[in-house]
């Protein structure tokens, strides 16, 4: 959220208190616990764009499809090309590629997706802009936290009940091809906000293997938000054997790289995470920001997705290393209301190519939605000692909270231990005051979670 304050737990809800009931000084057993943990923040050419599709059909040996009038069109070009000097006759031959591009932002939870997405919808740029939100975990609150979700988006879709990379991968062709046929001529480009946990391979083959998608949409590039601040942390994790690193996928599939939150560490930290970066993708383009302020040519407009780099770079990584391609997801959730929603990701599934993987089953959300209004020093002691114990596995965290004494909902949010939140808009006359937090993250104990938040109901 562009206009959110950014301050640490006791500070944010301190000026709550403060505004609200009058309490000036500060409960001296969170200001000693909780304060140090918790730091004050105040164009390709329509030739090579054939022949690079051509390619990533051979690479990826797609098994089960039939091939489009256009991708034919395409490889039979291809096919025909024996030396430079055709190149210009039949550039003239191939019609123009009116496809609609797509950028796909990832990045681990909590690099600064939506806050780039923010940017892009905010800013002057011409483009009419529909927009794919997907978010890990049941409860909608991304919607919230997207500003320009009314202004500066044409369209914006919520994609929340699963993981792009896996089980919701239909759902994006059918939402793509629902844009395409329904609002054709009224966007220009497509931008898709994938989850924190995505291993963006299986999106981005999506725009290859499926026909509907491929004839009217096509892959402009994959930007990649990097947390200056933590990413080192997600890129060491160590996983179980046959267990993907998303924060290694992302990078490694990136067009785009962009450091983001650069005012939260120094020079050298910054060096040696590029550096890191540049080890696993040494072809993207980076660049270092706050705030995902990035010129928008960087990120829209790249001009195509080269496919078969990425395939060589990550075979040669994963020999190297340790993230495994034999892709077993098992998917376990339930959708209830009014208590805590556990969510493992571990999905199981099949594909059919060679981008299979499987994520960190210690890795899960957590979420609240419950009616009510909080103890604000209740709800601030236990989420400060939440974080102040946990906050290493806690990746992420999310929440609209009911607020005792607040006519304003409290949107926050947090990563690892950096904590952001602001009031947002009034909550209306009749509108139920109803909580919704998630959370994020390694071996996270569900009933505990809800255990405390209830402790801090009235
Ligand atoms: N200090 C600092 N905070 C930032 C910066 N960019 C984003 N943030 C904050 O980091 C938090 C996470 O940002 P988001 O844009 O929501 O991150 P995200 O990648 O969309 O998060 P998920 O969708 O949960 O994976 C928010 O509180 C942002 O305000 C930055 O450059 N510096």
């Amino acid at each position: 959220m562009a206009s959110s304050l950014s301050v640490d737990i006791v500070t944010t809800f301190l000026s709550l208190t403060c505004r609200r009931r009058s309490k000036q000084a500060l409960d001296s057993r969170l200001h000693a616990t909780v304060l140090p943990f918790l730091p004050f923040k105040t164009q390709t050419t329509h030739w090579s764009l054939s022949v690079r599709a051509e390619r990533s059909f051979n690479s990826l040996r797609f098994s089960n499809n039939s091939a489009s009038t256009l991708r034919r069109r395409f490889c039979s070009a291809t096919a025909t090309s024996t030396s430079l000097s055709e190149d210009s006759d039949l550039a003239t031959k191939i019609p123009p590629d009116n496809r609609i591009p797509a950028t796909i932002i990832t990045g681990f939870l909590g690099s600064g997706k939506t806050t780039l997405l923010n940017h892009i919808l905010t800013a002057e740029h011409g483009k009419r802009i529909a927009v794919i939100e997907n978010e890990f975990g049941e409860v909608d609150i991304d919607g919230s936290l997207v500003a320009a979700k009314t202004t500066g988006a044409e369209d914006i879709v919520m994609l929340n009940n699963g993981c792009l990379c896996c089980t919701v991968r239909g759902d994006l062709v059918r939402m793509i091809s629902e844009l395409v046929e329904r609002k054709r001529g009224k966007f220009d480009h497509i931008v898709i906000e994938t989850t924190g946990l995505a291993n963006p391979a299986p999106i981005i083959q999506t725009f290859y293997a499926e026909d509907s998608i491929f004839n009217d949409v096509k892959l402009d590039g994959v930007v990649t938000l990097v947390d200056a601040k933590h990413a080192v942390f997600h890129l060491d994790e160590v996983k179980p054997k046959g267990v993907v690193n998303e924060a290694v996928e992302q990078i490694a599939y990136a067009d785009r790289v962009i450091v983001n939150k650069t005012d939260l560490v120094g020079e050298q930290g910054i060096a040696s995470l590029v550096q890191r970066i540049r080890n696993i993708n040494r072809m993207a383009h980076l660049k270092q920001t706050q705030y995902g302020k990035v010129d928008l040519d960087y990120v829209l407009g790249i001009g195509g997705f080269d496919l078969e780099r990425i395939e060589s770079a990550v075979g040669a990584d994963a020999e190297k290393g340790d993230h495994g391609h034999d892709h077993d997801h098992v998917h376990d959730h339930d959708h209830n209301h009014e208590h805590g929603h556990h969510h493992d990701h571990d999905h199981q599934h099949e594909h059919h190519h060679s981008h299979d993987h499987t994520h960190d089953p210690g890795v899960s959300s957590v979420s609240i939605v419950c009616e009510g209004n909080l103890d604000l020093e209740k709800a601030n002691m236990w989420l400060g000692t939440l974080l102040y114990e946990r906050s290493e596995d806690i990746y992420r965290m999310k929440g609209l909270l009911s607020v005792q004494g607040m006519d304003e909902r409290f949107v926050f949010q947090g990563v690892h231990d950096i904590f952001q939140g602001s009031p947002d808009r009034l909550w209306g006359l009749d509108e139920p005051r109803i909580n919704k937090m998630v959370f994020i993250g390694k071996n996270l104990d569900e009933k505990e979670i809800e255990k405390g938040f209830r402790a801090c109901l009235l």
